[in-house]
């Protein structure tokens, strides 16, 4: 009858090892229930380091979250960190695919970075609670102009206090093979900053996760910082050449990176 007990411990290793279904809904399964659980941890440990929300605490959430990847079978292979090495405010824009995004860019995290997030993001239980004491700004997605004013004020924000932000341009989560057309608030934000775009490219996770065909292999992920572009003396007359600027060379490095051929993209909004 006790070895009853034991029926877990084999099914579980049986059905990883031969349904790769299985495999995917684990893994997902485990990174949302441990994310919230690092989340929990952290929470006490913003409080009485910082007293409450602060970007300071952008560095707890850094430590914590770096070792999620060996668990989920992650590689990062990172180049291009002298181009971080950039005194002061900046904005840094990259391709956004997944939540698994989340990793990578804990591995390169500036100090006094956080980033622009969807406001739903405030709800998901302790992972929303952690995002606000860091410092996370939440903008509303649905009313443009309230999320323009936000990052209007966050201009002056990262000015006054010495802040970096990370922006996901293509506003929202994408594994189309290739980059959305950019979102113009990344570069309306360094414009009134007048602070330069560090451009950061994460190769396609097509080799390792597939959300339709619900396969979550063990994989490596390609992060290339680029040079810095600079916005002095840029006005808001200046930001869709930016914009498109940024575009092209995230794209073309995307495709070199995911070992895609150029094709002409789709849709474009700029
Ligand atoms: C320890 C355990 C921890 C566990 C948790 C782990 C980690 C937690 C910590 C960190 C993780 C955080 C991860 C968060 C990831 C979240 C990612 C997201 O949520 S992505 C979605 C949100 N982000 C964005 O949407 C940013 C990009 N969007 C924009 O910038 C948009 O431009 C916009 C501001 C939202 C407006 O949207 P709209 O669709 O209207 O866009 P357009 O670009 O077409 O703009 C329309 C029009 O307005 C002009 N414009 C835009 N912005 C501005 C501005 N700031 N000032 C002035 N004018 C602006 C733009 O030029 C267009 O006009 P025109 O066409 O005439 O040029
Ligand atoms: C009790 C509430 C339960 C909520 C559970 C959800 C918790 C999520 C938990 C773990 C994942 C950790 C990573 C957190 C940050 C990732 C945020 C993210 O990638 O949001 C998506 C957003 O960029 C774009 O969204 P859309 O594709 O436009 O939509």
């Amino acid at each position: 009858m006790e070895v009853l007990w034991l029926l877990p411990l084999l099914v579980v290793p049986i059905l990883f090892w031969t349904s790769t279904t299985f495999v995917f809904y684990f893994k997902k399964c485990f990174y949302v229930a441990y994310m919230m659980l690092l989340a929990m941890i952290s929470i006490p440990m913003c409080i009485v380091k910082s007293g409450g929300r602060d970007i300071e605490n952008m560095r707890i959430i850094r430590f914590m979250v770096r070792h999620v990847k060996y668990f989920l079978g992650l590689r990062f292979e990172i180049s291009g960190w002298e181009h971080l090495q950039t005194g002061g405010p900046y904005v840094i824009i990259s391709n956004h695919q997944s939540s698994i995004d989340v990793l990578g860019m804990m591995e390169v995290l500036p100090d006094r970075c956080t980033t622009i997030a969807k406001k739903e993001l405030l709800w998901a239980g302790t992972v929303g609670m952690v995002c606000w004491l860091g410092g996370i700004v939440f903008i509303n997605r649905k009313k443009t102009s309230d999320a323009k004013s936000v990052m209007t004020d966050t201009a002056k924000i990262m000015l006054h206090d010495k802040i970096r932000l990370w922006v996901f341009p293509e506003g929202t989560r994408n594994q189309k093979g290739d980059i959305l057309p950019f979102k113009k608030g990344a570069f309306h934000l360094a414009v009134q900053a007048q602070a330069p775009i560090i451009p950061i490219v994460f190769s396609s996770y097509s080799n390792f996760y597939l959300r339709k065909e619900k396969e979550f292999k063990s994989g490596t992920i390609t992060l290339k910082i680029l040079p810095k572009i600079e916005t002095k003396g840029l006005t808001s007359e200046d930001v869709s050449s930016l914009c498109d600027r940024s575009y092209d060379v995230m794209r073309s490095v995307f495709l070199e990176i995911s070992g895609q051929t150029s094709q002409s993209n789709g849709p474009s909004n700029h």
